[in-house]
């Protein structure tokens, strides 16, 4: 890896402390960093070097996946870090920020090449961008880079306008869009698979394929973030980036198909038609792994009249040869009954037709987190007649496991785009969302409940029965319910 600075806008924020700072750590401590490495951390709170580097001593005790404090490494570590105090609308901050990073370059024999990661609010990504090329901070004689954290807009129009101020001051190719989603192991290893496995590939069509389901469930509320949370929900905060770079990482398959040519297939859905193809809910009181929880309303921060959506399902269909006739039911929700992403593919069965009691269908399951795995639910029917379940594990690396950041970060220092979202990804998946926002802020779609510790609200299963579909842990804890009639392609309204 090339001699580096690394420059961390939003260096005091929360996202630095759990995720940020601990992902360079583990990665210093695999020797993934360069040798030659500096990091300069920004923020306008008060710290001096030695306070700073403190704080981040205590973060990493508390957020890196390595347990057991290592005084040693973590002093190594924190004593590449500077902090530089500095208000980002501040012209003179950027002087003397140029100063700072000059000088530390000199010190440590780096040749100019700089990764600036903008931790901070989106309404900072355009102003900030635009002064580092004026300050001439793009400008140290090597590579530069900007890292921007999502999200990517509020809606289609603030996300152009973002990319344009952004694209004003950096060109496409030196800016990053982190989506963590991508950095996920299993997410990364999708294609791979798919390509080295023949048996998988041959399966993933519409010939084989009745449904696909993606799910990003999790335990958690809207914890301490209500202030953004309220004004952003699972559709904007989970569905727009996360689960629809999941449906274009399956939906690719293995090779000669892009992220962006999924996403242009997509058959979009009108602001009117909206509530027939999604579904929005707000998670009411309930119970989470035995523990009472409050409902969102009763959150601290949210607006007691919130219509903000903590769950959010849709059914998408795709104008492709491969996949016409393939619903892709995605859905993500926070307060569910179980932290899990997984990505279920549920293959037809020609026997439902021909037989009285329906043997049961075949799955493949893509287990994202946790205990990221392969898992296939066979029907071995000429044998026993059970649903057996086959699981193919990789070796547990428990906390040897890479985190998404630590691979996402490495990506960005080596200049490897792959697993960074495009922005004409971004752009096709705003496009796509637009319409519903539209119907949710005209009232045109209704706002269900669920309970927490539930696995969402009624109207999410009544999506699947539509089509003769149910979600997979409904299949799985009732194999006889929700075959569809004869295991052919469905009918539904999308269909040319
Ligand atoms: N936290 C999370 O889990 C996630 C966060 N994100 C995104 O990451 C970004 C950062 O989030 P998070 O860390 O949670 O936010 P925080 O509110 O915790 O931190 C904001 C950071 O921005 C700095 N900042 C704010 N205003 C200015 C300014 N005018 N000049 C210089 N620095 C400023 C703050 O510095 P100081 O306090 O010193 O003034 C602080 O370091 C946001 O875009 C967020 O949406 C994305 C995914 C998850
Ligand atoms: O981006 C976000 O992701 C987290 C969930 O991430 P995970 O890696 O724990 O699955 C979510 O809680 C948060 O609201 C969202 O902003």
């Amino acid at each position: 890896m090339q001699p580096s600075a690394f420059v961390l806008f939003g260096g005091t924020g929360d996202l630095a402390k759990r995720k940020i700072f601990p992902a360079l750590y583990n990665l210093f401590l695999d020797g993934k960093l360069p040798e030659r490495f500096a990091i300069v951390a920004l923020g306008r709170k008060p710290f001096n070097d030695e306070l700073f580097r403190q704080h981040v001593k205590e973060s990493l005790g508390r957020f890196s996946r390595r347990e057991g404090a290592n005084a040693a490494a973590m002093a190594e570590f924190a004593a590449c870090i500077q902090y530089h105090a500095m208000d980002a609308g501040d012209p003179q901050g950027y002087e003397r920020l140029r100063s700072l990073l000059e000088q530390r370059e000199e010190e440590l024999g780096l040749t100019g090449n700089r990764l600036f990661y903008l931790s901070v609010a989106p309404e900072h990504f355009g102003p900030i961008a635009a002064r580092i090329r004026q300050s001439g901070l793009a400008d140290g004689g090597g590579w530069t880079r900007l890292v921007i954290e999502k999200p990517f807009g509020h809606d289609l129009a603030s996300a152009r306008a973002l990319s344009a101020a952004l694209h004003v001051s950096f060109p496409p190719e030196d800016v990053y869009y982190i989506d963590h989603y991508l950095g996920k192991p299993m997410v990364q290893n999708l294609q791979s698979l798919i390509a080295s496995n023949p048996v998988l590939k041959a399966v993933l069509n519409n010939r084989y394929v009745a449904n696909v389901q993606i799910t990003a469930s999790e335990t958690v509320g809207v914890e301490e973030r209500a202030g953004y949370y309220d004004r952003a929900g699972a559709l904007r905060d989970m569905f727009q980036n996360h689960m629809l770079q999941l449906l274009m990482m399956i939906a690719r398959r293995a090779e000669g198909y892009d992220k962006r040519q999924v996403m242009e297939s997509v058959y979009p859905v009108n602001r009117d038609e909206a509530a027939n193809h999604v579904v929005r809910a707000q998670y009411t009181a309930g119970s989470v792994a035995g523990r009472t929880v409050p409902g969102y309303l009763q959150e601290p921060g949210v607006d007691p009249g919130s219509a903000t959506d903590t769950y959010f399902a849709a059914r998408l269909m795709l104008d492709d040869p491969i996949w016409r006739g393939v619903p892709f039911y995605i859905r993500t929700g926070k307060r569910m009954k179980e932290k899990a992403t997984k990505i279920v593919v549920v293959f037809k069965n020609p026997l439902e037709s021909r037989l009285p009691e329906a043997p049961a269908r075949n799955y493949l399951i893509v287990n994202i987190q946790p205990n990221p795995s392969l898992d296939f639910r066979l029907n071995l029917s000429g044998l026993d007649g059970e649903l057996q379940p086959l699981s193919l594990q990789p070796a547990n690396r428990g906390e040897e496991e890479p985190e998404a950041y630590e691979l996402l970060l490495r990506d960005a220092l080596l200049g490897d785009p792959t697993f960074f979202a495009k922005w004409e990804e971004i752009e096709l998946s705003w496009k796509w969302v637009q319409p519903i926002l539209d119907a949710f802020a005209n009232r045109l779609a209704p706002l269900h409940t669920y309970p927490a510790g539930s696995n969402g609200p009624a109207a999410a299963d009544h999506l699947l029965a539509e089509d003769g579909h149910v979600w997979f842990e409904t299949a799985e804890a009732n194999p006889a319910v929700g075959v569809s009639p004869a295991g052919e392609t469905i009918s539904v309204a999308y269909e040319h």
